[in-house]
């Protein structure tokens, strides 16, 4: 079997009315079915720009998409994304907001149902499913995000910066679910992040891009194995990791 992501030369400038907005210098990595790979670099760096191309819903200036071994061309459907903002739907409770991806593919079966009340209690929410949205706090709406994202076993989940809204606790508890989950469900899953620790910490390789036009610094696998506690990230190993990323970052003058 091949990688689950397989990127090779992809690059993106947006032609504007106001000049030519080069995002992207060719980017090439991949990584395997089952495994974690992050992406961090600066804001602006070009990571949504990226993802969105992954995803099919923008078309790259050149080079190639590949998952689940085929070329990106349009619309990718076997996919979980979450972002930032949870989208939530506020008029529908918390199981209807999971079970919204099989009600567009008219998949309102008994399993997918009782899929989606195991997902919400393995993500520690089983029993705000009859809740709506507005009852929820932050970290919560973000789980029920993910639970929709994993409903329909996607080949692959995005996650665009998911927990960047949260506070530091919130956001360690949510590290340490996602971690749990995605060894569980074994979904390969890329997360784009700003945060280092969180990089490194949840993932098997972490490509680290330098400021727009993005282009990848370094590819660093992270065998640490798993599951990982949350102190690893006070031991030498994993700060001479952090400490690696941090220098190129220096070193580009992002983190002057
Ligand atoms: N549709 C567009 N048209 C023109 N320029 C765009 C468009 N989308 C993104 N850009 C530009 O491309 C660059 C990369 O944007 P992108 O959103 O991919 O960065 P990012 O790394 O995800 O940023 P952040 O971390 O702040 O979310 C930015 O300079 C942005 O202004």
């Amino acid at each position: 079997m091949g990688p689950i992501v397989d990127l090779s030369g992809v690059h993106k400038t947006y032609i504007t009315d106001s000049g030519d907005v080069h995002a992207l210098d060719p980017v090439t990595f991949s990584f395997d079915r089952g495994q974690i790979l992050s992406v961090v670099g600066p804001s602006g760096c070009g990571k949504s720009t990226l993802l969105r191309i992954l995803a099919g819903i923008d078309t790259p200036s050149g080079g190639k998409a590949v998952i689940n071994g085929k070329l990106v061309t349009g619309p990718v459907s076997d996919m979980g994304i979450v972002f930032q903002r949870d989208l939530l739907l506020d008029w529908r409770n918390v199981f209807n907001n999971v079970m919204l991806p099989a009600e567009l593919a008219g998949r309102l079966d008994s399993a997918t149902r009782a899929r989606a009340l195991e997902l919400l209690r393995e993500l520690g929410v089983g029993d705000f499913a009859n809740r709506y949205p507005h009852e929820l706090s932050g970290g919560m709406r973000q789980r029920v995000a993910i639970a929709r994202a994993l409903l329909l076993k996607p080949s692959l989940m995005l996650l665009d910066e998911p927990f960047s809204a949260l506070d530091a606790m919130t956001r360690d508890q949510m590290n340490v679910i996602l971690q749990r989950l995605q060894d569980h469900e074994q979904v390969s899953t890329m997360l784009i992040t700003h945060s280092i620790a969180e990089a490194v910490y949840l993932s098997d390789r972490v490509v680290v891009m330098s400021a727009r036009p993005g282009r990848v610094l370094d590819v660093i696998d992270i065998d640490f194995p798993k599951p990982r506690p949350l102190s690893i990230r006070e031991e030498p190993e994993f700060a001479a990791i952090a400490r690696r990323i941090r220098v190129l970052f220096e070193n580009e003058g992002v983190l002057a």
